[in-house]
Order: C-alpha cells, then structure tokens, then sequence
C-alpha cells in the first residue's frame, strides 16, 4: 500500500479535473472491476466525481464524458483537436543514424547477415533492444536500403516511464490487430490519409448506394427473403439474429463485393462465427489492450497483404505475430527465441527505395518485455482475423482479376470456397499477369473496384500525391472496417428492436396500424414512405436512444492540449464518451428509462424531432458515423417490411428476454427466441 498514490490529473488548481485514485501500473482499474458493464459503471460513478472526470487505465489517461454539453465541445466544438484514435505503433521514418542501444549490442554487434540487402532478416529484442530516448531508433543499412523499427507513439523509453508520465499512448491492442494498426477508417489517426479514405468511401457509398435505387432494391431484396424465411418458420420459436445478420451482411456484401450469400452457405457460416468472436473480443478495454504486454506472440499470424503474394518480403506478420513464408524462400524463416521479431522482409517505398523492418505492431511495443501471460481473448481474436483476413484476401483478389469470357475468375481458379479452410491462395499467378492489367477498371461495379480504381489511377499518376499512398492494407481494411462497422450495428439495432416489440406489443400494433393506412397490403414498403410512417421512425429512434449501439462511441484522443470546459486536457488523453448517460439523462429527457417511441414525435403525432439535443447515436462532427444514412434506411425498409406481414411475439413458453445489454465493441442482446405470427390478411384462405 505504500507504493499506492494518487496520480495528480493534468492541470493546475481549479482547473484540475477530478480523477478516480489510482495505483501504479494498474490504473483506477480497481474502481472499475467487477463491474461487467463499463458504461454503466461509468455512468454511476457521476454522482461521486460529477459528469466530466477521468481516470486511468492502466497508463491510459483516461477523461470519461456523460453530458451532452461536454460531448458537443468534445465532438462538434473542438471535433478536430478531439479527432484522434488510440494508437499502439507510429510510423518512424528512419534517419541515418546508428540506433542507440541500452542493453543487448551496439550497433556493430548486430549479426551481419541481418542487414545483407534482398535478404529476409529477423532480429530479436534479445539482439537489439529499444532506443534509451535519443530520437528514433534507427540503423544504417546497405546502400539503398531502409531499415525502419516501428515504437508506440509518444513512448520515449519504457512503460514504466510512459506510466508515470501519465500519458503513455500504449495502445489498444485488438484494434490494431483488427485494423492493422489503424489502415482503416475507424481506428486510423486523423490525417491527411484517414480524410483520403472517408471520402473515397463516403463518394462509393454515394454512388453505390445512399439515396440510389439500386440500394433500396437489394434492401429490399433481402427483406423479401427475411419474410420468406420468417414465413416458412412461422409459428415456432427462431433465432431471428442469424437471418438478421445475414440479410444485413447481404447489403454490405452487395455494397462491397457485388455478391451476397444464400441460406446454409459455409463461407456465410464462418463470417457469423469469426464476427461473434471480435464483438466477444475487441475494445472491451480487456486487460490486453491495458496491458499490452500480456500478450503472448504465437505462429497464428493473420495473413497480412503487403507481404502475402510478393515474390520479395516475407516474415513475421505484424498482426498476428507469426510468420509468413512467401513463394520463393519456403518457409525457412529464422525464428527469434523470444517470438516478439520486429523486423520483416522489404516493401517497396516511392522513388525505388526498399524499405525494410516493420514492427511487430503489438508485439513488440518498443519495449520488448517478455511475453509470458497467455492469452485466451487475444488468441481467440487473431484465430478469428485469420478467418477474416482469408476471405477479405480471397474478395480482394477476385476483383483483381475479373473473370474473363468463359472465366470464373480467381474464385474458379481457386475452386469456390478457397481460402476459407485451407490457406489463403498464392498470388503467383497473379505475379505472372500484373492486377493492374488484369483489373477491368471500366466496370465499377462495388466499393472494392472503387477503391482499386483509385489505387490504379494513384499509380498512374506521378509524382503519388504524398502521404496518400493506398496500400494493399488500406484497401483492404477500410472494406473489413464497412464490414465490421457495417453489420455488426446495424444488425443490433434491429435485435433491439425486435425486443422492444416483444416487451410493447401496443408500439408494434401502433405501427402496424399506421402502415395499414398509410401503406396497406397492395404493395410493399418503400424508402419514399418515410414521412409517411412517422411512428415507425420514431420508434426506430427511441431504440436507438435507450440502448446505444456504441454506447462509449469509439474512444477519441486529443491530438493537442486542450481544454473541455475549464478543464485543461493534455495532448494524448483518451476521451471516452459516454453515450448512454448522455441518452440517459434526466435533465434532457423525461423518464429516459421508459422506452416512449412517442417523445419523438411532435404534439400532432406527425413529425419527427428529437426533444433534446442530447442524441447523438452515430457520434457527431468529424468523426461521425460513415455510415449513418445506410443504416437509417436498413433500420426503415427491414422493420416496415416485417412488421406489415408478421406480428413479433414472445414464445408462450418462455419469458420475456431481458432487456439488459452485455458490454463489448457493441452494446450486445441477449440471445432470445421470437414467433413471428403471420398477420391475418396475409393468409390466404384455405
Ligand atoms: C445503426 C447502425 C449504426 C450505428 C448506431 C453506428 C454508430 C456509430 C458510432 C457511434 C460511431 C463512432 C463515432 C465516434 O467515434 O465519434 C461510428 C463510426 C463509424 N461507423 Fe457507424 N454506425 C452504424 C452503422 C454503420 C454502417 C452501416 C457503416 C458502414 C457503411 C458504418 C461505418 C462507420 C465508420 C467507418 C465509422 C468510423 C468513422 C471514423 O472514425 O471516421 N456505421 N458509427
């Protein structure tokens, strides 16, 4: 207990900010264990430090949000002083100079072979340990040659000091194994090439989708085949999530790949599986991402693109701690005793250069402590990147190389299915003929030829605009991040939904009976009766009020001081909105307990309007939901088409299902089973 302190909060007198106590190393986590649910836990501890406090978690500084004042100036006032995202590893570009060393050798004691250029190398923390602070750790290669080593942002020496500093950046480790350290849109830093992506995304999804009709029909196509499935399961007890999940997996598929998955199919059923498993793992502040030196580095690295598939290049994946062996060097990798290798083959860098080393991102941390904790959450989540990774890979791949006359594409090739159960194909043959003649770019028909398109006129055009370099990562993880961000929501929201019926079958009759007016049997929903069906969109918003599918938003980072409120706030603190005190609050809202689709709508029942600011389901500002028009219109078309043939009810022989979330990357329902009772006009005589 001596060693106990209270970390002093940045800031000075009045303008301090109230912090939960604190240990070192382990952070106010005290305060916040045992209590399963992170943002109810959040949201009470209020009463004792009032609405704007922080924390620590671990050496995360930590600034907890739960009104809608402070979440205003957080999102919309100072939306880009607050646009950051933790971060594990920065990208250093090296120097020349020799990299200062602390323990282990000196520079002219690394082995010689592992600088030998066109060589694939693998050096160990054992042999080369981390920079004493002096600048960036860097070495001097051959001629030609780069050797970069990638550290945590912000961390100059060790954790420890990195702790006491207060502001360690150590990162979430399970996001940037999901996004390979931040190449997507969600978990990436604000920069120029975060806003290169949103808008090359926010641009397809105008074209391919918000506001077009072609959207609408496949919306509207897959909720035809939730009717059917709902139809031919009429009267028993079913899991509505998977047939949830697939038709909303469907549109983004549709979206992204042109493609969309039937009933049963393997590849559809292993999506479900790997899906369950990042939800169950990733962002749950889980000891790992605090910690990140718990985990433990084994050979189930993730296939990771820039290094799959290139004759040059080979090593350790950065994201999944194992190694690759790529054609060509047969997997004769040498392996580093302590399994934490920071460096992997060659990657090409403009004007010719090769670039080698790449950090073992999580792994090492640029503090290489030994990694003796097994890891059951982190190994569960790279088994199910894996998964993830194959089929992104083997999408990506079939968009390179469309099928020719007569042609079944790469997935002919392959044999349908490839890469799921076995290994991700090689790209050898594509070695032979390069994507980029392969790669029809005339017929644009989903966001990965989007994405490619742009990366093919990037290439052709010289000088590469700096800093927008679209690697092979990026694209792929700004599809994965549609993916990730696109079913998993949308998908809750609806189970949400399906609930709150269940629990006020009076909402789902109201609705009903507007759509009964309105609508009638003759024809089917469509996205043009949205002003027509007021009640159905105000209930649509109640549910996402009462139970936020994000309900701590995605954590943002000051990317400068600052303040919030009178409250300086440092460069580098984390800022955790707390979207469900915001939605939950009593001085905005009435009763915000009480599910009342009907606090939506203006006193003649006919329009919708929020009555208090305070509602910010998709966040606001600059980092608001990408999403947001999409999922709006998933919400509208599925529920509409649902509620007009079937009444929702809860199987007589089971309890109602709880209305409790369970915490995680998404603010997760019970499993619960629904009858979905066909309505009686829908019935044809017999
Ligand atoms: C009902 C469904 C959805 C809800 C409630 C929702 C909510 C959110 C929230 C709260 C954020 C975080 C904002 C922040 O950190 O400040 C977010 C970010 C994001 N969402 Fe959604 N979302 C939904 C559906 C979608 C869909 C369908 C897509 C894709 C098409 C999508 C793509 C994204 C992306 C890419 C981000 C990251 C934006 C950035 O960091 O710049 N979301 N969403």
């Amino acid at each position: 207990w001596e060693l106990a302190r209270r970390r002093a909060a940045p800031g000075t007198g009045s303008g301090r900010l109230r912090s939960l106590p604190a240990l070192p190393l382990v952070g106010s986590l005290l305060q916040l264990a045992g209590h399963p649910q992170l943002h109810l836990r959040l949201w009470h501890l209020q009463g004792r430090y009032g609405s704007l406090y922080a924390l620590w978690m671990g050496s995360h500084y930590v600034v907890v949000v739960n009104s809608y004042r402070h979440a205003r100036e957080v999102l919309l006032k100072k939306g880009k002083a607050f646009a950051g995202r933790p971060r594990t590893v920065s990208r250093q570009q090296v120097s020349g100079d020799p990299l200062p060393l602390r323990h282990g050798v000196r520079r002219g004691m690394l082995p010689r072979k592992a600088l030998a250029p066109g060589r694939v190398r693998v050096l160990s923390p054992s042999c080369l340990q981390q920079s004493n602070g002096r600048g960036s750790p860097s070495l001097r290669c051959p001629p030609g040659r780069i050797l970069r080593i990638l550290r945590p942002e912000g961390a100059r020496s060790s954790p420890g000091l990195a702790a006491s500093r207060g502001l360690g950046t150590w990162g979430q480790v399970t996001t940037d194994l999901l996004s390979r350290g931040g190449k997507d849109i969600a978990f990436a830093s604000y920069g120029p090439l975060w806003k290169f992506q949103r808008k090359l995304v926010h641009t397809a999804l105008s074209m391919f989708g918000e506001g077009s009709l072609a959207l609408e029909r496949i919306i509207c196509r897959e909720a035809a085949s939730l009717c059917e499935t709902l139809s031919a399961a009429q009267d028993t007890a079913l899991d509505v999530a998977p047939e949830l999940t697939r038709a909303v997996t469907n549109v983004v598929c549709s979206l992204c790949f042109n493609s969309s998955y039937r009933r049963g199919d393997p590849e559809f059923e292993a999506m479900l599986e790997y899906s369950q498993g990042i939800v169950d793992t990733v962002a749950k502040e889980s000891l790992v991402d605090i910690f990140p030196w718990l985990q433990v580095s084994r050979d189930t690295g993730t296939a990771c693109s820039s290094h799959l598939g290139r004759e040059e290049g080979a090593g350790m994946c950065p994201e999944g701690g194992g190694y690759l062996s790529p054609p060509g060097l047969g997997g004769s990798l040498p392996r580093c005793p302590t399994r934490a290798s920071i460096l992997v083959g060659t990657e090409r860098l403009p004007g010719g250069l090769q670039r080698l080393g790449r950090a073992g991102a999580p792994c090492c941390n640029g503090a290489f402590l030994p990694q003796i904790f097994p890891n059951k959450d982190l190994a569960l989540l790279k088994r199910c990147l894996k998964v993830r990774d194959q089929l992104l890979q083997q999408k990506f791949t079939e968009h390179k190389v469309p099928p020719g006359p007569g042609q079944g594409g790469a997935r002919e090739l392959w044999g349908a299915g490839a890469g799921m159960e076995g290994t991700v194909p090689r790209t050898a043959w594509l070695t032979r003929v390069p994507w980029q003649e392969a790669f029809c770019g005339d017929a644009v028909r989903d966001l990965m030829d989007a994405l490619l398109q742009v990366r093919l006129s990037a290439e052709n055009s010289s000088p590469p605009a700096p800093g927008l370099e679209l690697t092979d990562d990026h694209l792929l993880m700004t599809v994965g991040d549609i993916f990730g961000a696109g079913v998993e929501t949308t998908t809750t929201v609806l189970k949400w939904a399906v609930l709150y019926l269940l629990h006020y079958p009076e909402v789902q009759r109201k609705i009903q009976e507007e759509m009964d007016q309105k609508i009638g049997l003759a024809r089917h929903p469509h996205l043009s009766d949205r002003p027509l069906l007021p009640y159905l969109e105000a209930t649509i918003s109640e549910v996402l009020r009462i139970r936020p599918v994000s309900p701590l938003l995605i954590p943002h980072v000051s990317l400068a001081d600052t303040s919030i409120g009178e409250y300086a706030i440092p460069k580098g603190a984390r800022v955790v909105i707390n979207l469900w005190s915001v939605h939950h609050d009593e001085k905005e809202w009435d009763k915000p307990e009480e599910f009342n689709p009907g606090r939506f709508l203006d006193e003649r029942g006919q329009h919708i309007h929020s009555p208090s600011p305070s509602y910010l389901p998709f966040g606001a500002g600059i980092r608001v939901c990408l999403g947001e028009v999409l999922a709006k219109m998933e919400l509208f078309l599925f529920l509409a088409w649902v509620l007009q043939r079937f009444t929702l009810e809860c199987p007589q022989d089971q309890p109602l299902p709880s209305l409790e979330g369970k915490f995680g990357v998404v603010l997760q329902v019970q499993k619960f089973r629904v009858k979905a009772r066909l309505r009686d006009a829908w019935r044809v005589p017999s």
